[in-house]
Order: C-alpha cells, then structure tokens, then sequence
C-alpha cells in the first residue's frame, strides 16, 4: 500500500474547529487512513505541513470551468445583454479542443487555489471528462440544455444529450466523475422538455442542475405566464428533491425558501458572479435560517472572473452582511463549511471532511505570511484573509496534483500558450 502522510499542520475538522494532527493516507485507495497526533514517519512520501492549515479540498459547486477562453472578453454587462451580445455567439464558435484546452486552463485554476471536486455545466462534457481524468479532480458533470432557440428536433436531441452525458460519464476517471441532468434554466428550456426528461433523469438516478431565479427578469415571465413563482414551477416539474441543487437562487422569497427548506434541495450561492452581473445578492442568512444546505460556486470565469473559491468565500461573508444589514451575517464558520462539506452536500459529493476513511481530498495552506499574521483565528483567515497563492499543496483522492505550487498532473505553461492562442482564434471568429 502506498502511503502519504502531512505532518505537523492545523487541521480543519468536520466541527469546525482547529487543532494540530498529522494525516496518514492510503494513496491506492485515495482515503484518510488516520488522523493523529505523531504520524512523522510513518508514510512513505511526506509532506510538512509545519505552519500550515490543513484543510478539505474546497468545493466548487457551479461552474462552467471551459468559459476560461472567455475570461476577459465580456465585462461589465447584465445577464441577459452579456449572454445574447457576446457569450453565446462567441460559444457557437467552439470547437471540442477549444473546450478541452479550457477545461484545462479552469482546472489548473482550480488546483492552484486549493479545489479539489466541483460541479459543472456545459457543453461536449466528454472533454472536460478528459481533462478532469488527466487533472486529477472530483467532478459532478453536466451537458447544459437549451431549447429556446433550437427547432424541436434539436431541442428533443440537446436534452437526450444531457441524458446520455448522465448515464454514460457516471463513474469515470477511476469514480471520480459523477454526473446529473443540466437544463439551464426554468426560462431556457420549454415546459415539453422538462416533462419528458425529468423523468429520464430519475430513471437513470442522477441529481438535477439548473440556474434559478438568478435575475428578476428570469422570475417576472415565470409568474407572469403560469401565475406561481419559479420555484413553485419546478416543484411541480419534479425537480425539487433533496439531491437536486440549483444555482444562484437570488430573488428568491419566503415561500420558495420554505419550499427549499422542505424538500432539502440545495442551492448553490454565487456572490461573485451576482455582484458582477449586476443580478442582485441572494438572501443567504435566510436561507441558513431556514435550514437550507447552501453551497459556494464560482460560476464561469466570464463572470467572475477567477475560479478561486477563496475569493468567493470573502465575497459570501462580506455581501452576506451587506444584504442584512447586519455585521454577525454569513459568519466566518459558516462560510469555512460552505469552502468545504457544505457544497459537498450541496452537490452530492462525498467529500469535503478530514476523518478516518473519508476520501483524501485536500488543501494545505502555507501560513507564514504576514497577511496572516497574527494567528488569532484561523477561521477567519480561511474567510477572510488566504488568498489562492497561499495554497502550497493539493491533494485528490489521495494523489499529490500540486507539490511546492508545481502543478504536477498538467503542464501549466503549454496550457496558458495553448489557452491564449485557442481564445484569441475563437475571438476572431466570433467576430467575422
Ligand atoms: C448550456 S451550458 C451552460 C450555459 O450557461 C451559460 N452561463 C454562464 N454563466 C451564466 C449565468 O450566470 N447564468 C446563466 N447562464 C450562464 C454559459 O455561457 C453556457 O451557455
Ligand atoms: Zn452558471
């Protein structure tokens, strides 16, 4: 059995609290063997971890990781103008190694800032699938269905796509890919498709993914037309289950966060993005209050515009306050679990906590930096202070993907070349 161990560090445990053990991990089986507190020795390869937090890999519970080729190339607009005007004609130009070349990019990204598993939405999933088998991550993948624009033949194929995407990429990569049925929107894809794939969807026993209420202009025509809020919508479309998780939830009220609450649905907060856009800031104390299991997404790099969940755990806990009103909001405990087991749960993932069998999936944080000085609280410096620079090593499912900051399962400078050569091209040809 190979073995790994991370000594002398702080570790993040389950409870939130903080307290100094070594890590001892089964490297074949990619599990925590045992957590103690003098293990130095006793794996085959080390790692020290002396000043240093060890913490779950971070979860990214909403992505569309290959919008890296579109980082940059639309600011500064609202959803709508910036989908119609610029994302999507610029997505129609797309190859599959444009897409592949981008999953790349975002997963680097990923790994340098400490995420270890996420949740995604986009199109020619085989691809990311690729990149994630090669990157070494943990992923819940989606193809993303849209229909509004599409003739019916179309429309029927791109939602039967998402399906087969489900039921044919669950269980890659080693089980490190798991997988679920992405409409886009309840806005995006018409009523017909929903009530013939959904059902397909639970035949094949895989979650439902979709954005909701993210904008008012994507709730005003919802209640508009079918008289009921869109949440109230999708209930009755039978895509509210608990292992459902929707993205963004902004404009939602009372009724749909009781709605949320009851059917243990999770939803998946995108400060970063909300701010950006100009869509509003989600209600993210009530939602807790409720007893609803809240995530922490990124969203694409077109809205955001870095896939580091450290910047968005501070945009969580700094917007939380600004939405209330009220400075004790989005705590930094409650933003260290949304880092963490709680977009885990949000997403279905079995990851996210450091104890004995669970999966080895993990981040250590260098903290001799003066920005982390002094060492009050670790905690609060998970929420407020580390930046993506500050994650030394990164570990998933028990392998090392970054050792020292050096990226070890991709090679990061051909992937920036290629990256910046693939978006350039794909720009012009948007542009013809
Ligand atoms: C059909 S694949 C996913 C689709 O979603 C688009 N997208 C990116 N960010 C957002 C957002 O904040 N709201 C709605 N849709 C978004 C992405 O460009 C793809 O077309
Ligand atoms: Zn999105």
């Amino acid at each position: 059995m190979a073995t790994l161990a991370i000594t002398g560090g702080r570790l993040l445990r389950p409870d939130g609290t903080i307290s100094r053990a070594d890590v001892l991990i089964d490297q074949d089986e990619g599990t925590i063997l045992e957590l103690d507190d003098d293990l130095d020795g006793t794996g085959e390869t080390t790692i020290d971890a002396s000043n240093a937090l060890v913490t779950p890999g971070f979860v990214n519970g909403h992505s569309h990781v290959a919008m890296t080729l579109l980082r940059g190339h639309a600011d500064d607009k609202p959803l709508d103008t910036w989908l119609q005007e610029d994302i999507w004609p610029a997505e129609d130009e797309l190859t599959p190694e444009d897409i592949r070349v981008g999953a790349e990019l975002g997963l680097l990204e990923m790994i340098k800032s400490g995420t270890t598993a996420f949740a995604d939405m986009y199109f020619e999933v085989p691809e990311i699938a690729a990149a994630v088998d090669t990157a070494g991550l943990r992923a819940r993948l989606g193809h993303g269905v849209v229909t509004v624009a599409a003739d019916e033949a179309a429309a029927r194929e791109d939602a039967q796509t998402s399906i087969d995407v489900a039921r044919e990429l669950d269980g890659a990569a080693d089980g490190r890919i798991s997988t679920a049925f992405m409409p886009h929107s309840l806005t995006t894809v018409g009523e017909e498709y929903l009530d013939e794939f959904v059902p397909k969807a639970r035949e094949i026993g895989v979650p439902i993914h979709y954005h909701a209420n993210e904008t008012t202009d994507e709730v005003a025509p919802i209640v508009e037309e079918r008289g009921v809020r869109p949440l109230a919508y999708a209930a009755e479309k039978g895509m509210l289950e608990p292992e459902d998780f929707v993205a963004h939830g902004v404009h939602v009220d009372e009724s749909e966060i009781e709605l949320l609450a009851e059917a243990g649905t999770g939803v998946i907060h995108c400060p970063g993005s909300n701010m950006k856009l100009a869509s509003g800031m989600a209600p993210v104390q009530r939602l807790l209050d409720a007893g609803v299991t809240v995530g922490l997404g990124t969203d694409g790099a077109a809205s955001n515009n870095d896939l580091s969940l450290l910047d968005e755990a501070r945009d969580a806990a700094m917007v939380g306050k600004l939405e209330t009103g009220d400075a004790s909001a989005v705590p930094a405990e409650a933003v260290a679990e949304f880092l963490t087991h709680g977009t885990a749960d949000a997403i279905g993932l079995d990851t996210g906590r450091l104890e004995p069998g669970a999966a080895a999936d993990i981040a250590v944080i260098d903290l001799d930096a003066p920005h982390l000085t002094p060492p009050h609280d670790f905690v609060s410096h998970l929420a407020y202070a580390v930046a993506a620079a500050d994650v030394k090593h990164t570990i998933c499912d028990g392998q090392v993907l970054m050792r020292d900051r050096e990226v070890q399962t991709l090679d990061e400078r051909a992937v920036c070349d290629r990256a910046s050569e693939r978006a350039a091209a794909l720009v012009d040809r948007a542009a013809e």
